[in-house]
């Protein structure tokens, strides 16, 4: 554990270099790692794990496209890729990377082989915090803990094969066998986390509930949406719209903040730029605040989380996602960032 001050307020947090890769193989170096669900955070860890020497196998439901994707990076049926139930079976770690809503379907089974000294992994708080619409309650007899990457497993992957890592959250819920804090850690680093700050299963569920509806992915597509379009009606070409709006904040300024944070990345735009950002930011600040303390109501009174058990439930989940994605993808906005990516120099 090493002790950081971040904006002044100390945290303890997790570095690769005091809780190194070679004893987070040691602490595992017994366990059987069954990682059930094989979406976008199972291919993500798994694939960090096995490649960290781990011993790790999959569960996922036969003749599925996660079966043929789990084939296709090299796990062998009946040797490292077996059916839910067997998975569950020889698992001594069972990380249930099932979507947040399917875990509540296969709960029953999960919980039949959780057996004493076992551990049960989340990558999200959901299930436990939400068990009064989850049902997932924990025998008393086993672990209980999360690591949360702090992004998608597409990018836990791409970046461990950078010789880089994406930040995560863990989280103890219960250490039956005394050894939990090791295993939580040991896996947090072994699936390719870059540093791991400590959270509670409640607060992980709300920051990411918030964060994925809000900046990350809800709010910002909003600001697009409403910056775009009045672009647009004022006569702006659909270049110069999204150019505007998007490919600018992608290409350029938001490297700028990753490299060297938002200050930096105004140090290095127009003092025309500066001033202006300066005078209107606090003005988005106001307007949104009362947006996202909705927001954040929604989530603890638990409504977001029934919203997704309802909507993700359903057997045609996955067609009205794509239905509402693929409007996304032809809307006039992302059809023209279609063709401005495609005249990157790079693409030519
Ligand atoms: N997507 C991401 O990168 C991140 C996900 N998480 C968490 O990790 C966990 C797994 O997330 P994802 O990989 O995104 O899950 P996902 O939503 O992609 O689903 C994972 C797997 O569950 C299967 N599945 C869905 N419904 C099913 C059903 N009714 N019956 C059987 N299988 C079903 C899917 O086929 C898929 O293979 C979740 O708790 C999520 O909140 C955490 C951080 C980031
Ligand atoms: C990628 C991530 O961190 C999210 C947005 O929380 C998720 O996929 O659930
Ligand atoms: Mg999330
Ligand atoms: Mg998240």
């Amino acid at each position: 554990m090493a002790t950081l001050y971040f904006g002044g307020v100390a945290e303890q947090v997790v570095t690769r270099e005091e809780f190194t890769l070679e004893h987070a193989r040691e602490v595992l170096k017994d366990e059987v790692v069954a990682i059930i669900g094989y979406g976008v955070q199972g291919p993500g860890q798994a694939l960090n794990l096995r490649d960290n020497g781990i011993t790790v196998i999959v569960g996922q439901r036969k003749n599925s496209k996660s079966w043929d994707k789990a084939i296709h990076d090299g796990f062998v049926p009946g040797k490292t890729l077996f059916e839910i139930e067997a998975a569950l079976i020889l698992g001594t770690i069972i990380c249930y990377l099932l979507s947040d809503a399917a875990q509540i379907e296969y709960w029953p089974k999960v919980k039949k082989h959780l057996t004493s000294g076992k551990a049960l992994y989340f990558s999200h708080g959901f299930g436990i915090t939400f068990n009064t619409h989850t049902g997932i309650v924990p025998p008393s007899d086993v672990d209980v803990f999360l690591v949360a990457p702090k992004g998608s497993g597409t990018s836990l992957r791409r970046m461990f094969l950078e010789n880089r890592g994406l930040n995560s959250s863990y989280a103890l819920y219960q250490d039956a066998t005394g050894r939990g804090r090791e295993r939580v850690v040991a896996l947090g680093i072994a699936i390719g986390s870059g540093y791991l700050f400590e959270t509670d299963f409640k607060k992980e569920v709300y920051s990411d509930l918030v964060g994925e509806r809000g900046t990350l992915m809800g709010a910002i597509l909003g600001l697009f949406a409403a910056q775009y379009e009045v672009l647009r009606k004022n006569g702006h070409s659909p270049s110069e719209a999204f150019n505007e709006t998007i490919e600018e904040l992608t290409q350029s300024l938001m490297p700028l903040v990753s490299e060297n944070g938002m200050d930096w990345m105004y140090a290095n735009c127009s003092t025309t730029a500066q001033r202006g950002a300066l005078d209107w930011w606090k003005r988005f600040r106001d307007v949104n605040l009362p947006l996202f303390e909705a927001l954040y109501e929604s989530v603890t009174t638990g409504q977001e989380a029934q919203q997704v058990i309802d909507s993700n439930s359903k057997s045609d989940y996955r067609i009205r996602l794509e239905a509402e994605l693929s409007a996304l993808r032809e809307s006039e906005m992302w059809q023209a960032g279609k063709t401005v990516r495609s005249l990157r120099p790079e693409n030519n």
